[in-house]
């Protein structure tokens, strides 16, 4: 590997703006995010999060975003609401336009990594929220992305069944290390998971947090709820009454 590869980001930004009908959402943003970095990006309803998601995976209309980025080729997507097409099997959402001569047995090995391999064959519509969760999870990684962009995905998911997310959300991201970058409003998420955590206010980065602790994090330690009260007084949330 040459030092060019180690180094080399996976994802930069250059003065990239968004604005909607000349309201302006993303101000000039710049930013690089080394291969693996797990990204957690944190910021009050309405900062702009989902639009700079959705600009990097590609789903905002190129025209209207000014400045310049880069992505890798693979990226994978992850929303809140599963996306599983009701009219596949559980296996066949998995597969769906894998061009691999062993995408099922692939997406089986997949299907157990996340708890769900006696589900390759029922409707999706069968599913729990989480089942579900862990479905659209196994498609995502299953196209092995060098880049996951996943937006508040346990978001409508009870407490428990998060918490069971993020263990094999980090389980998971730790066998292939791709780079990731994760909307969540959920500070513990973001603590629990990141190894960086970007605050976005009134278009731009306004705080960048290097998080050095070691898995599994322990909400208790000093460190962790130093930064959590920090993390949340930033967001607007009276520290005094959490
Ligand atoms: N297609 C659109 N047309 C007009 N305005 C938009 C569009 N998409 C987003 N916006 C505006 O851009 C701003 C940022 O929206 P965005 O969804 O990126 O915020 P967010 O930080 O993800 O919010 P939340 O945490 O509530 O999901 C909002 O004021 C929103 O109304």
């Amino acid at each position: 590997m040459s030092v060019h590869q180690i180094f080399s980001p996976a994802v930069t930004l250059r003065d990239v703006s968004r604005a909607f009908a000349g309201r302006t959402v993303l101000d000039r943003i710049s930013l690089d995010i080394r291969k693996g970095q797990f990204v957690a990006l944190l910021g009050e309803s309405g900062s702009g999060k989902t639009t700079l998601l959705r600009a990097l995976a590609g789903l905002d209309d190129d025209a209207e975003i000014q400045g310049h980025f880069t992505v890798p080729d693979h990226v994978s997507v992850l929303f809140q609401d599963a996306r599983l097409l009701p009219w596949l099997r559980v296996i066949d959402n998995l597969t769906l336009g894998l061009r691999r001569s062993d995408a099922r047995e692939a997406a089986q090995e997949m299907l157990a990594a996340v708890g769900l391999d006696d589900k390759a064959d029922v409707w999706p519509g069968t599913l729990s929220g989480g089942q579900k969760q862990r479905a659209a999870l196994a498609r995502s990684l299953l196209r092995a992305p060098d880049l996951l962009l996943a937006d508040e995905p346990f978001g409508a998911l009870d407490a428990l069944t998060r918490l069971k997310m993020h263990a094999l959300l980090f389980r998971l991201v730790e066998l292939r290390k791709p780079t990731v970058i994760l909307v969540t409003h959920d500070v513990d998420e973001a603590l629990l998971l990141a190894d960086r955590i970007l605050m976005l206010k009134d278009g731009r980065i306004a705080e960048d947090h290097r998080v050095d602790l070691s898995h599994p994090r322990r909400t208790s330690h000093p460190e962790f709820e130093a930064l959590r009260l920090r993390l949340l007084r930033s967001l607007g949330v009276e520290t005094d009454i959490v």
